[in-house]
């Protein structure tokens, strides 16, 4: 699929869509099973971002190519870091390679790894020589990315006597580290996490074997909330499978989309989001610990011409392309008006959008899902479509399902 052209939404259609597993809890859970073969899993995210995992941790290729996937590429890092014996090349996409990973192959290399950059210090393609990792405690600047925490703590367990690892400076991204913790507490692996140092018991032995599901993605589900919150009073759409005490920190859509006057009602497994109010207040939001659904918020914040401040989006320069250079374009071809730094985004009010503007995605799935709920104010087209396969792949098919006209 490459190009499309979506259209308002017609009525009388399905209002309930499964949404696959969180790609993040996925790709933890993958990467844990492969420690832990006795653990069972269920409802794994079928993205692309996870097949690559999947196929990548049972991989005998001298060379892995892990495309566009960030937590694959990290947490893979630290995988084949501890694989005693094994010689891998981990490389990705043009974009992964200018993807920073210093700060996790230093802390790595500090704990006695044999890791070697192949072209550009600082960034993948890189050497990966396995081997047993001799010490235990290691500091790293933590306001980077989250994800080289959560590679620590993934392999912490099997290193010889855990982990302990010290945070330096402002914490980005935290409740994906929460969410690592979590899912290792949950399998039986002892964690602490007290002021700026978390600790990793070591766990030499087999774990008792269990079944664990993955939630859906929440962050999927956040084109969802923007649907709503443009929609007309009234309509309503049911996601699943979802639960009240989430791991995903985007869970905090339901908070944040009560200030769109979008309610949402926790069912069994399921939410239900209804358009409930209209609330045209200017918003403000500091999303260091939801990043991913900065690009959802800022252009429902556009389709209703409401103005919007969003902090703490200082991760957003370095993830599939930049997000907040591609927001700003693609917004002001619309007819909007924004305002980037390096860590923030002003968006004014506005009272046009211009027609069928072609609005390019730049390899990143969230540009194309977070540009779709547009197409309920004015038709729009969508460049490389395709690209929502990173992490999920039905969002077309779903979309028309729900009764949005797309051709080709
Ligand atoms: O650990 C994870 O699963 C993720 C952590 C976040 O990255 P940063 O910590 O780099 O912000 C997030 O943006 C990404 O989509 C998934
Ligand atoms: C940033 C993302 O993914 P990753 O860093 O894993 O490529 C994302 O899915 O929005």
């Amino acid at each position: 699929m490459q190009t499309i052209t979506l259209q308002k939404s017609q009525t009388d259609k399905q209002t309930a869509v499964q949404i696959t597993g969180s790609k993040s809890e996925s790709n933890r859970l993958l990467l844990l099973k492969a420690l832990y073969p006795e653990l069972e899993l269920d409802n794994i995210s079928n993205s692309d971002d996870s097949n690559l995992m999947t196929k990548a941790l049972v991989s005998t290729s001298d060379v892995i190519d892990i495309h566009h996937a960030g937590t694959a590429m990290r947490f893979l890092t630290a995988f084949f870091a501890v694989q005693d014996g094994r010689e891998v090349v981990l490389t990705g996409s043009k974009r992964m390679k200018e993807r920073p990973i210093k700060i996790l192959v230093e802390a790595l290399q500090h704990l006695g790894a044999d890791i070697q950059y192949v072209e550009n210090d600082g960034f993948p393609p890189i050497k990966i020589k396995g081997k047993k990792l001799s010490k235990h405690e290691v500091s790293l600047k933590a306001n980077v990315s989250s994800q080289y925490i959560s590679a620590l703590l993934l392999i912490a367990s099997k290193l010889e006597n855990g982990l302990e690892l010290t945070l330096e400076g402002d914490i980005t991204s935290v409740p994906y580290v929460k969410m690592t913790l979590g899912l290792l507490e949950e399998i039986g692996v002892s964690t602490k996490f007290e002021g700026n140092v978390i600790s990793v018991k070591p766990n030499a032995r087999a774990l008792t074997p269990q079944k664990l599901v993955v939630e859906s993605d929440w962050s999927s589900a956040s084109y969802y909330f923007s649907i709503v919150a443009i929609s007309d009073l009234g309509t309503q759409v049911t996601l699943s499978s979802y639960k009240l005490d989430s791991l995903q920190g985007d869970s905090a859509l339901v908070e944040i989309y009560k200030h769109f006057g979008v309610e949402t009602t926790f069912g069994d497994n399921t939410i239900t989001l209804k358009k409930v109010s209209d609330n045209k207040t200017t918003k403000t939001f500091n999303l260091v610990n939801a990043p991913d659904i900065a690009q959802t918020i800022a252009v429902t914040c556009f389709a209703l011409g409401i103005a919007c401040d969003l902090t703490g989006l200082h991760t957003l320069k370095i993830k599939e392309t930049d997000r907040l250079v591609a927001l700003k374009t693609e917004i002001e071809k619309l007819g909007g008006k924004v305002t980037i730094t390096d860590k923030s985004l002003h968006l004014e009010a506005s009272k046009e959008i211009n027609e069928l503007v072609s609005i390019a995605t730049y390899n990143d799935h969230r540009m194309a899902m977070a540009f779709a709920p547009l197409a309920l104010k004015v038709p729009i087209v969508i460049e490389d479509a395709q690209v929502v396969s990173k992490s999920y792949p039905t969002f077309w098919d779903d979309l028309e399902a729900i009764g949005f006209k797309i051709a080709q």
